[in-house]
């Protein structure tokens, strides 16, 4: 039997002629939401929803469309003015039906925490800093974005639907369902893909362009992870990108608040078609892309165990904080720059921090570092030597090199080991413990054992901040054990 908000959606579905296959049930939990279950046994290749771009909330299709583009409102700026606009018409935004299957925030997305839940659930985390700072720039973007367009440009409007928090929430919505529709709608909310949940590498559909129109069958949409809001994190983001093959639709569309059926092209579709058996009676997942679990913390408020994309991230400060213990700051400083001199394909410039894998293996551009910091003198300088003179250099000239100097070029597997000397094993170790010495939740044991008293469904910030934790503590414990055992396995060269 269907919850009133999914009858009301299914009614309003099948005004804007979205599709959902009979052998689909949308499920309501008042705890753990909707999901999507198989109600027979599926194939791949079934098609089993098809959505017109039309009935997609996004900028071009928002009754605010013109307020929007003309205050220069754009991506997921833009489209959180176009959200808010539509719920705060209530009843009489085209979307009602769909708006009201939304819950108000997405409350396990930590930018709606308060400051005191991101304070003591998230200390020490991947995501302590970035929420932070998401706060204030949000708040920013509100303050010089979206107050000003609500009280200037729309008329009669209830401003209560345009505060900071509003838009906080708002925003917790369109990064846990926002997808990147094409060029010309840009993102957008995209009704009933979005209520599919997730599973990371094993997802049983694919959401598309409907083949008749797309030039690939397999051009595949997901859940965007190019977030505006997210550019900068660190969270190991490693989504796949939207395909954005361009459809052609009538870019001089006048009257697009009016409804949903105006000048857009109905015919253009998106589907979600199966691309395994799911037996009947099983959940249908879709992916969001291949993510830390910082990450899907961050955008969609839960995370994953054994996840396989986790990932934690070092800062460069980091590793610049745990070798001031044996260097100073001089020292440190001639070295980074050597490192990023010695840069052929200018990736350090930006460089601010580095992944180590979920199976404790750090990033080859760290253990370059590392090695450069624990250079003996001479091969410093003449490392030093041969890059100031602004050349490049060729690969005889790398070969002539003494062994010490040329790893640092080098890209081959072996380079990996030969790489590993005492010094780097001791500084990972370090840098292990320094990045450990952050968390303030007391040993790694404890944290499990209060996992295990805590319940995913009701204590939901509580057991995602502590999965969260316990998987960057593990990573971490694997990292000391890599570079424990390379130091075993290597006699030091210095
Ligand atoms: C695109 S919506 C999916 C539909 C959603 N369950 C609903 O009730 O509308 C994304 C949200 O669903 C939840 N979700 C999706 N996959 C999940 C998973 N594997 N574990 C826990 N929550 C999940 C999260 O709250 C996430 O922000």
């Amino acid at each position: 039997m269907s919850s009133r908000r999914l009858r009301a959606f299914k009614r309003w579905m099948s005004h804007q002629g979205i599709e959902c296959s009979d052998a689909l049930a949308l499920k309501d939990s008042k705890q753990q939401g909707i999901s999507v279950v198989a109600l027979c046994d599926l194939h791949p290749n079934d098609v089993v929803a098809t959505i017109p771009k039309s009935a997609c909330l996004t900028i071009k299709t928002s009754g605010a469309r013109e307020m929007i583009e003309s205050a220069g409102l754009d991506g997921h700026l833009g489209l959180a003015a176009a959200l808010m606009y539509e719920m705060s018409l209530g009843e009489l935004s085209p979307w009602a039906g769909y708006l009201q299957l939304l819950p108000d925030k997405e409350e396990g997305v930590p930018l709606v925490w308060t400051l005191d839940e991101v304070d003591s659930m998230l200390c020490g985390t991947e995501l302590h800093k970035t929420v932070n700072e998401d706060k204030a720039l949000l708040y920013e973007d509100w303050k010089e974005c979206i107050w000003p367009l609500a009280t200037s440009a729309f008329d009669n409007l209830n401003m209560d639907f345009f505060g900071v928090e509003k838009y906080f929430a708002a925003k917790t919505l369109i990064s846990s369902r926002m997808f990147e529709i094409d060029e010309f709608h840009g993102f957008g909310m995209v009704p009933l893909a979005d209520l599919f949940n997730h599973k990371t590498g094993a997802e049983d559909v694919h959401f598309t362009l409907s083949p008749s129109l797309s030039d690939s069958e397999s051009e595949k949409l997901v859940n965007t992870d190019s977030d505006e809001q997210c550019d900068s994190d660190a969270t190991g983001s490693r989504g796949q990108a939207s395909i954005l093959p361009v459809i052609k639709n009538s870019d001089n569309n006048d009257d697009l608040g009016a409804s949903l059926t105006t000048n857009l092209d109905d015919s253009t579709l998106l589907e979600m078609i199966l691309v395994k058996d799911v037996r009947s009676g099983l959940e249908v997942f879709n992916t969001y892309g291949t993510l830390s679990n910082a990450a899907l913390l961050h955008r969609y408020g839960f995370t994953e165990a054994n996840n396989p994309y986790d990932i934690v991230n070092i800062d460069l400060e980091l590793v610049w904080q745990s070798s001031l213990v044996l260097n100073t700051k001089r020292y440190i400083r001639s070295r980074v720059a050597l490192w990023k001199r010695l840069d052929v394909e200018n990736v350090r410039q930006d460089t601010e921090y580095f992944e180590i894998s979920s199976d404790g293996e750090p990033e080859m551009e760290l253990l370059v570092l590392l090695y450069i910091l624990s250079l003996p003198e001479e091969f410093y300088y003449l490392l030093d030597h041969i890059t100031s003179m602004g050349e490049a250099l060729s690969k005889a000239d790398v070969e002539n090199l003494p062994k010490e100097c040329s790893l640092v070029f080098g890209t081959r597997a072996e380079t990996r080991k030969d790489l590993l000397n005492g010094s780097v094993c001791d500084a990972l170790l370090s840098i292990a413990n320094l990045r450990e010495s952050f968390y303030k939740s007391g040993s790694l044991q404890d944290d499990v054992d209060r996992l295990k008293t805590c319940c995913p469904v009701l204590e939901r910030k509580k057991y995602h901040s502590l999965m969260l934790l316990i998987s960057e503590r593990n990573i971490l414990q694997k990292l000391r054990l890599y570079a424990a055992a390379a130091g075993k396995a290597k006699p030091l060269l210095n």
